[in-house]
């Protein structure tokens, strides 16, 4: 079974066959997939996934085979491995992929599709699950976009922002992991919204990015004095609003800045995620009682019966030049679990891509 290895940017990736069924057969098609071989134990490492090609089987009526063009990598993935995949499972996400091949009445060969195929280059789909890009999609626009700013982490952004924050003109939002795929998104969004915007972020490339998409105040946390000082500076009457997305000493210093009836939403908490031991914070409960916080914490796939109003939102402000996007964009589909590693490492600016 065990086929070889193979030289990837100075690593070894282990190669494995799978054969699905007999090589013989015409038409066969190779898929290569990156499978979870040991679950991550801090900081995920290359050797935690595997490179493994599988031989898909011809089509059956009702089915399409489907090939990766952008696959999306995305924090989630890290504790989504944990709780719900186990080792040798294929890991999970979603891609803009070309149908190549179908045997499905709704689809024609050549659309481009977003699908949830995982970490995979081809793969056969029955059509469930699969959704075309939205009516009016600029030829001019990147298709990978669709897995960013008119995408899951767009609509993250404008359901948490729009529905739990519940913003209102004239109000403060600060937003952590600002120059990421969620984050760039909340402070436009919030903007259009007519509020005053204070992102958070890990570099001074990305604080100047921030002031460049319109963000009132920003600052990298890395560098600052003091975290309490740099909020109070941005914004001295404090935060109507917090969108979270990464929680831990930076929730607990940020929770004391909420203005009277303040609203956060509890997003994600990307510096937690590599905890091996989890660690322990402020208690909550005297901001919250005595400022008569709201604290909320969401899924964005909850949000999905209202997608297709949100993408047409998303997608008009990008045409119009109100939203704007940023990729890192990694080549290669070998490359995947760099591009993964990077989030943790703050090396995207905006939404992290895998380009096949
Ligand atoms: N609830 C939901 O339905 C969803 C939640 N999410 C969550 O939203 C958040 C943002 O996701 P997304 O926009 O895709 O990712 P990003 O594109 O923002 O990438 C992750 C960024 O997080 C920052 N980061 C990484 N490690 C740390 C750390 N230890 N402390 C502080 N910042 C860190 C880095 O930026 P920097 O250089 O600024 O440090 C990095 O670039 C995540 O928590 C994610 O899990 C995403 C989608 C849906
Ligand atoms: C504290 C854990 C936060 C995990 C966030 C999970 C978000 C899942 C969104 C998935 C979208 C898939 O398309």
């Amino acid at each position: 079974m065990l086929s070889g290895t193979d030289k990837n940017n100075g690593q070894n990736i282990e190669m494995i066959q799978r054969h699905s069924f007999p090589p013989s057969c015409s038409k066969m098609v190779t898929a290569k997939a990156w499978a979870l071989k040991k679950h991550f134990d801090g900081l995920p490492k290359a050797s935690d996934l595997e490179l493994i090609t599988t031989e898909l089987p011809n089509l059956k009526d009702g089915q399409l085979l489907l090939e990766s063009v952008f696959l999306s990598v995305d924090p989630y993935m890290r504790p989504y491995s944990q709780r719900d995949m186990k080792e040798g499972d294929i890991m999970v996400g979603t891609q803009v992929a070309r149908i190549v091949e179908s045997k499905n009445p709704a689809f024609t060969a050549g659309t481009f599709v977003v699908a949830r195929g995982g970490w995979r280059t081809h793969f056969i789909s029955d059509g469930k699950d699969l959704l075309l890009l939205p009516s009016g999609w600029p030829e001019s626009l990147p298709k990978s976009v669709a897995l960013g700013t008119v995408g899951m982490p767009g609509l993250t952004a404008y359901f948490g922002l729009l529905e739990i924050c519940k913003i209102k003109p004239g109000e403060t939002v600060l937003v952590n992991a600002a120059a990421g795929a969620v984050g760039s998104v909340v402070g436009q969004i919030a903007k259009i919204g007519g509020c005053k915007v204070v992102g958070s972020t890990g570099s001074d490339d990305k604080v100047a990015y921030l002031k460049s998409i319109g963000f009132d105040e920003a600052f990298n946390y890395k560098t600052v004095a003091s975290l309490d000082e740099a909020l109070r500076k941005a914004s001295p009457d404090g935060y109507d609003c917090f969108f979270d997305n990464v929680g831990g000493e930076f929730s607990s210093v940020a929770i004391h800045q909420m203005k009277m009836f303040g609203r956060i939403v509890v997003c994600g908490a990307v510096s937690q995620y590599n905890n091996t031991v989890p660690q322990k914070g402020t208690f909550v409960q005297f901001p919250i009682v005595f400022k008569q916080l709201r604290m909320e914490g969401f899924i964005v796939t909850n949000w999905y019966n209202r997608q297709e109003e949100a993408l047409k939102a998303l997608l008009k402000w990008v045409v119009e030049g109100k939203l704007k996007f940023h990729e890192h964009i990694t080549e290669g589909f070998e490359n995947m679990p760099m591009a993964f590693i990077g989030l943790f490492k703050g090396e995207n600016l905006g939404k992290a891509i895998v380009k096949v």
